[in-house]
């Protein structure tokens, strides 16, 4: 996953020189992809491309993309969200910068438990720099979930500290007083920040987009960068001093990292079975399921009443039940859930779920999941073809 990457800088055309790129970031179910479908929606006459990094293997989030132009590029990354730059993202980057149709915006979204700053740097440390601009941080904040110390995750943390501007959304599941409240908790950790108040991340694109906020040099020294060369991004030694003091040396711990070769061990366990996903990030780990075969309906909702945990503290999936013909999105965030359906159209019928929580017992979670699975009645409810 992580192989060397050729710098393309011959290839390069000149005019995709300072690709504006703006990163969303946002703790788990806070409304990330649901402010790039509104992007995607809204962003008239420009050609954006998207790249979603995801946590947990399978990749949901870009089959929950509304693409409305069948150009609009959307790559998956999964790199390593420990280490210093993504080199999976750099690798997406420059794909999107190799195409041939000149791409005016990239918009990345990172996973929910990503700490921004290495994805920053993954812009700001490599070629990429002479290649992108980075124009924002936009942050969400889930209004009725939002509470550092439950999640008790530097992460969480640091997505808001580093936020250029900051989203607290959902705003219709609380009241004015406890926004305020909010409010004040996120500029102690961000004095000054940009914050606006969104429901379902509904933003006018132009406060968001193309606003020159980032200032690279508060995060990234460069008298002391170097260019990118793979293996090497841990010497860098960006000293960036937030308002916290939070020292990016805190970022570089990472046991299970081989620095050496600028290759994370992590990535052999995502080369394991689907089912098998144990990447902690804050003691949260995630558990994913894809099959090809149908939920019972009432027997997922008996999970759901019963036997879900609270310690599962965000789902989604794309669900095929066996009583219904529509393709059904579930969400979980926090302990509110909502299942929507749709078409499947020519998309292949399947399962896919994912589960994220802190301490989860992935066995028995995984026991009870696979008890709610049938067998595809063939006739029930699809008409029978003769
Ligand atoms: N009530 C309400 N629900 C919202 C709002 N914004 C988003 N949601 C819902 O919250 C759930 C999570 O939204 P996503 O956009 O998928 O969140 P995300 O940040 O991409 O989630 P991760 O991929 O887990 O990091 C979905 O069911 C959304 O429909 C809002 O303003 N109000």
């Amino acid at each position: 996953m992580t192989a060397a990457i050729s710098a393309p800088s011959k290839q390069m055309d000149d005019s995709k020189h300072g690709l504006p790129v703006t990163i969303i970031t946002g703790f788990l179910g806070s409304g990330k992809t649901t402010l790039l479908n509104h992007i995607l929606t809204n962003q008239d006459g420009l050609k954006t491309a998207v790249l979603v990094n995801e946590f947990g293997e399978v990749g949901i989030d870009n089959d929950l993309l509304i693409t409305t132009d069948d150009d609009t590029m959307v790559e998956l990354s999964n790199g390593c969200i420990c280490c210093t730059i993504n080199n999976d993202l750099l690798e997406a980057v420059y794909k999107v910068l190799e195409r041939k149709d000149k791409i005016d915006y990239l918009v990345v979204e990172t996973t929910g438990l990503a700490d921004p700053l290495p994805v920053a740097l993954t812009f700001l440390g490599t070629e990429l720099r002479d290649l992108t601009r980075l124009d924002s941080i936009v942050t969400l904040v889930d209004a009725e979930n939002y509470s550092i110390d439950l999640f008790n995750s530097q992460a969480a943390h640091n997505q808001i500290a580093y936020g250029d501007i900051i989203l607290l959304n959902k705003t219709d599941l609380v009241d004015e007083a406890d926004l305020d409240l909010l409010e004040v908790k996120v500029r102690d950790i961000k004095e000054g920040a940009r914050i606006l108040r969104t429901t379902q991340s509904q933003v006018p694109l132009p406060l968001i987009l193309s606003v020159g906020l980032f200032e690279s040099d508060k995060y990234f020294e460069p008298a002391k960068e170097e260019h990118h060369d793979h293996g090497h991004e841990h010497e860098h030694g960006h000293e960036h001093e937030h308002e916290h003091g939070h020292s990016h040396a805190e970022h570089h711990d990472h046991a299970n990292c081989d620095h050496e070769h600028g290759h994370c061990e992590h990535d052999h366990e995502h080369d394991h079975e689907h089912e098998h996903s144990h990447l902690d990030v804050d003691g949260f780990t995630s558990i994913s399921i894809v099959r090809d075969q149908p939920l019972a309906i009432r027997k997922f909702q008996h999970f759901l009443d019963n036997k879900l945990p609270d310690n599962v503290f965000r789902a989604k999936g794309i669900l095929w039940f066996d009583e219904s013909e529509k393709r059904h999105i579930f969400h979980l965030s926090g302990k509110r859930f909502s299942l929507e359906d749709e078409e499947w159209n020519h998309r292949p019928r399947k399962t896919q779920l994912v589960l994220i929580g802190q301490n989860l017992d992935h066995e028995a979670l995984k026991a009870e999941i696979e008890k709610c699975f049938c067998l595809e009645s063939k006739g029930r409810g699809r008409g029978f073809s003769s």
